[in-house]
Formats: C-alpha cells, sequence, structure tokens
C-alpha cells in the first residue's frame, strides 16, 4: 500500500501541508475521465453511457483497457453508490467527502476498487484515489481520502470482499426493491437488479427479410477487433460488443439499425404485416418505426406519432419521412415507399407521415383507421436500469402512479385510432406491475371516458411474441432470464 500519510483530517492536522504534492493525474486517465462522467450524472441529467462516450471522445489515447477500465468504475459505482457510501461511513462523516463531485467520484472509485475490483491491488486503488482526489481538492482532501480508504483497505484484506451483487441489491432505493419484490418476487428482484453484463452489449435489429449470419460473417470482417453473435430472443438481433460507431460499419441504416434486442421484440409483437396501417403511437425517433415500415413492405404504411416535434424531425431525418408541412404528402410517400431503393439496391422503407400529438389531450390530425397501433408509452425506464444505473437515483416512488396515469390516458386515445378490430398494443421499457399488469388491467376494464373504444386483451398474433407469451395476451422479458432489457407488452383488439 502506499507510504501515505495517515492524518484523516478529523484531529485538524493538515496532512498534506508541506507536502510536494503530486502532479495532478493526466486528464485523459481512466479514473480522471470516469470521475468527470460521474460528477456529470449526479450534477445534471446526464445519462452515464452518454456522458462516457463524450468523455471517452475527448480521451482517444486511451487503450481498450482502459475504456473497459473507466467504465467499469463508472457503472460499478453508479449501481453500487449506496453500499459503497455506507462503508465509507464507518470511516468518515459523509458531509467530509461529498461536497465536490470529483473528490466524491474519486472517494467511491477507490473504495468500489479496493471492494470489487481484485485486479488492482490495494497500495494501486488507494493511491490513485488519492492522487485524484487531491487534484480535486487539495492536499487536505487527498490527505483525508488516503486516511479514510486505508482504514477501509485494512477493513477489505481482514473481512474479505464482499459480492458485488449483494452491494448492487443493496443499494438500490427501498421503493424500488420493494416495487421488484411484488412485480417479481424476491429472488427474481434481487437477480434483476443484480443481472450483467454491464453495460450490456449493443444490440443490432436486421430489416426483415435480411440473412442474420451473411450479416455476422460480414461484421465480423468489417470491425474484426468487436464482436458479433447472433441474439438469443429476437431472430432479427445480432449483439455487438467493441464495434465503436456503428454507423461506420456496412448496411447500417439500411439492411439494419441499431436497437436492443428486447425492444425489437416489442416492435415484432404488434404483428405488423405486409399491407397494413400502422401506427406508432409514441414513436420517439422512430426505432421501432424503422423495423414496422420494413414490416409493412411493400404496399403498406406506417405512420408516427410522438409528443416531442423535435423527436420527430429526427426521425425524419433518418427514415426517409416527408417533412412535416407536407399537405398530403401521405398518399405519395406510400407510393414512392413502394418503388424506392435503398443504396443496397433494397426496397427502402419509410414512415408516409409524422404527427406532433399530445395524447393526453386529443388525437390532433392521427386519422383514423389503423390497422395496428403500437404504444410504446413512456415509464419509469426501470427495465433498462442495467443499461442506465442513474435511473435508480433519479426515479421515486411518486413516480409510479403518476406514469400509470399517463400510460393508460395514452394507450385509450391512441385506440381511438385503430380500426374496429384492429389491433393495439401496449408496452412499457419497465418491469414494475404498477406499469405493466395493472396498466394493461386498467385497459381491458370498462371505461368511464366518451372515447367510444373498448380494448380486448387477445393472446399475440405474432410468433415471436406468441412464444414469449406462452399462448397469452402479455409477456415480460427480463435480463436475468432473457439477456434483454426488461420490458412487457400486452396485446389488445379494439372494438368500437
Ligand atoms: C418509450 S419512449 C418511445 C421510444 C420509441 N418508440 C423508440 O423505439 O425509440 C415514449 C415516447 O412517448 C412520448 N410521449 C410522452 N408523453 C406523450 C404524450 N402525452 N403524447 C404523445 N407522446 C408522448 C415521448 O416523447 C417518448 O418519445
Amino acid at each position: 500500500m502506499a507510504d501515505r500519510d495517515q492524518s484523516d483530517g478529523r484531529d485538524g492536522r493538515d496532512g498534506g501541508r508541506g507536502a510536494a504534492r503530486p502532479p495532478p493525474p493526466p486528464e485523459s486517465a481512466p479514473r480522471a475521465v470516469a470521475a468527470r462522467v460521474l460528477a456529470r450524472v449526479w450534477g445534471s441529467d446526464a445519462f452515464a453511457s452518454a456522458a462516457l462516450d463524450a468523455e471517452l471522445r475527448r480521451a482517444p489515447a486511451l487503450d481498450p483497457r482502459d475504456i473497459g477500465l473507466a467504465t467499469e468504475l463508472v457503472y460499478g459505482v453508479l449501481r453500487a453508490q449506496a453500499a459503497l457510501e455506507a462503508r465509507i461511513a464507518e470511516f468518515a462523516a459523509k458531509s467530509r467527502w461529498t461536497a465536490d463531485p470529483l473528490v466524491r467520484a474519486h472517494v467511491l472509485m477507490g473504495a468500489y476498487s479496493l471492494c470489487f475490483l481484485d485486479r488492482v491491488p490495494s497500495f494501486a486503488a488507494v493511491s490513485e484515489a488519492v492522487d485524484g482526489a487531491q487534484a480535486a481538492g487539495g492536499p487536505r482532501v487527498g490527505a483525508f481520502a488516503n486516511a479514510v480508504l486505508r482504514r477501509l483497505a485494512a477493513a477489505v484484506e481482514s473481512g474479505g470482499r464482499p459480492p458485488l451483487a449483494s452491494a448492487v441489491v443493496a443499494s438500490a432505493p427501498g421503493w424500488l426493491r420493494g416495487a421488484l419484490r411484488r412485480s417479481l418476487g424476491r429472488a427474481a428482484a434481487e437477480a434483476f437488479l443484480s443481472a450483467g453484463p454491464v453495460p450490456p452489449p449493443t444490440g443490432l435489429c436486421l430489416a426483415p427479410g435480411e440473412d442474420r449470419g451473411a450479416w455476422l460473417e460480414a461484421l465480423r470482417a468489417a470491425a474484426p477487433t468487436a464482436t458479433f453473435e447472433a441474439g438469443h430472443v429476437s431472430p432479427a438481433a445480432i449483439v455487438a460488443r467493441g464495434a465503436g460507431d456503428l454507423r461506420r460499419l456496412p448496411g447500417f441504416g439500411a439492411a439494419w439499425i441499431g436497437q436492443e434486442e428486447g425492444a425489437q421484440a416489442l416492435a415484432f409483437a404488434l404483428g405488423a404485416r405486409p399491407g397494413e396501417a400502422v401506427l406508432d403511437a409514441c414513436s420517439g425517433r422512430g426505432n421501432k418505426s424503422w423495423l414496422l415500415s420494413r414490416a409493412v413492405l411493400p404496399s403498406g404504411a406506417v405512420d408516427a406519432a410522438d409528443l416531442y416535434p423535435a423527436k420527430l424531425s429526427q426521425l425524419r431525418a433518418a427514415l426517409g419521412a416527408p417533412p412535416a408541412s407536407a399537405e398530403g404528402a401521405g398518399a405519395e410517400a406510400g407510393d414512392a415507399q413502394a418503388g424506392a431503393r435503398d443504396g443496397l439496391g433494397r426496397a427502402a422503407a419509410s414512415v408516409r407521415e409524422t404527427y406532433a400529438v399530445d395524447w393526453t389531450v386529443g388525437a390532433g390530425d392521427v386519422p383514423e383507421g389503423y390497422d395496428r397501433v403500437l404504444v410504446d408509452a413512456p415509464c419509469s425506464g426501470v427495465g433498462t436500469l442495467r443499461r442506465r444505473p442513474e435511473i435508480a437515483l433519479r426515479r421515486e416512488a411518486d413516480d409510479l402512479p403518476r406514469l400509470a396515469d399517463l400510460q393508460v390516458a395514452i394507450a385509450r386515445r391512441a385506440a381511438t385510432r385503430a380500426r374496429d378490430g384492429g389491433r393495439l398494443v401496449f408496452a412499457v421499457c419497465s418491469v414494475l406491475r404498477e406499469e405493466c399488469e395493472a396498466v394493461a388491467a386498467r385497459l381491458a376494464a370498462p371505461a368511464d371516458d366518451d372515447l367510444g373504444v373498448r380494448l380486448e386483451p387477445a393472446p399475440f398474433d405474432a410468433e415471436l411474441a406468441r412464444e414469449l407469451a406462452g399462448g397469452g395476451d402479455a409477456f415480460r422479458l427480463l435480463p436475468h432470464v432473457h439477456g434483454t432489457d426488461g420490458y412487457f407488452a400486452a396485446m389488445f383488439v379494439v372494438r368500437r
């Protein structure tokens, strides 16, 4: 272990005064990168993955091992944060090291390394954390971090390394643990919380008709240092690691797009068929619209709606939909879609029309008569916890009833756009009963609104969803069971 000043600063001694201050760690060192990411996640609404990508772009000299370390530190600290803070609290008051986010990050990363990274020797874990804390907060802070982490190192050495899974489970907020237990049962709730890999691999979604074996070969040849494997749930999925910027790979945007495997299963669950008219009612930037627009080729049409015009603009740019203002562009675009070819010579899919609409208020200009409506509703996002550990820090118990009301309102209003006998899939990237079965039950119950539609639970008519639902009208995907992010989907037939 580093032979550092052992004052913990609690007695007022300034352990660092007079000592030569070490040079600050290089800005591009993996721990410095991870610390900046953590500070951004705590200090703003930044997603860990986006903040990490941005910081890694600013540190191009990092090799894959360094990138792996920075990634593990970011995700590890966020997932085990409360347990790490409890360990540190055995030796120091929280108020002494949490005020400055960079100091906090370095102390927590040091604690994470000591507790869970057996490839990093204790002396190195302490030394790196102390250097980082000192660079951020000065010599007193460095001395404090040194004293606290040395004590923690001694405690870990005598007591053994605790299991990471237990720390992750213990770090989930109480309301979330409770909600998961009520939804999945105790053992499955713990398996869900501690499920790996973290972060999960990147999903690629092949368009219908593409040959997965051929694309696996082509992608492996194009990016030999990355790994590409066939997905296990979606027949269209390839899961990638280390692939970097997907846009640089062959086939991107034409034969495949980036989309998590479970998310693909939700789009498939709608069962869209060639020739059908489909509404992607909460389309966002159009990930599922892309797959749906491929499924209805050559003569069907997909329209997309969302609350946010900016997302619809991005969708139009990515999927080749007509400009929002194009009057009567729908039929023309549908015709064009049937004949157009993409850069690889395949029939090009596009979205026919986009609508900015707030379903809680009305249906806006969205027409009636769709064969199928996908309601990929806003939700807590708890199903994506492996990928977005910051969700546990930001969501609260009170969000659940509010989100459930929103989901019911959106799905009921979007259902009015389906034809009599049309199908609607309600889907969320959550596994919590409050947003899953409870919402599906409310949708199936007689409504006291005047929208004039009934939603009847119905078995899925798409093969993949039928299998996942075991012939029933709903299914849940779980990371520890299916290897995907967590989702729920329920199928309804709309009656007028
Ligand atoms: C889970 S996201 C959809 C993701 C998208 N389907 C995809 O595959 O990328 C939910 C979407 O619902 C939209 N939304 C939220 N409230 C809405 C409302 N009141 N009316 C319409 N859309 C809404 C959000 O903007 C968000 O894009």
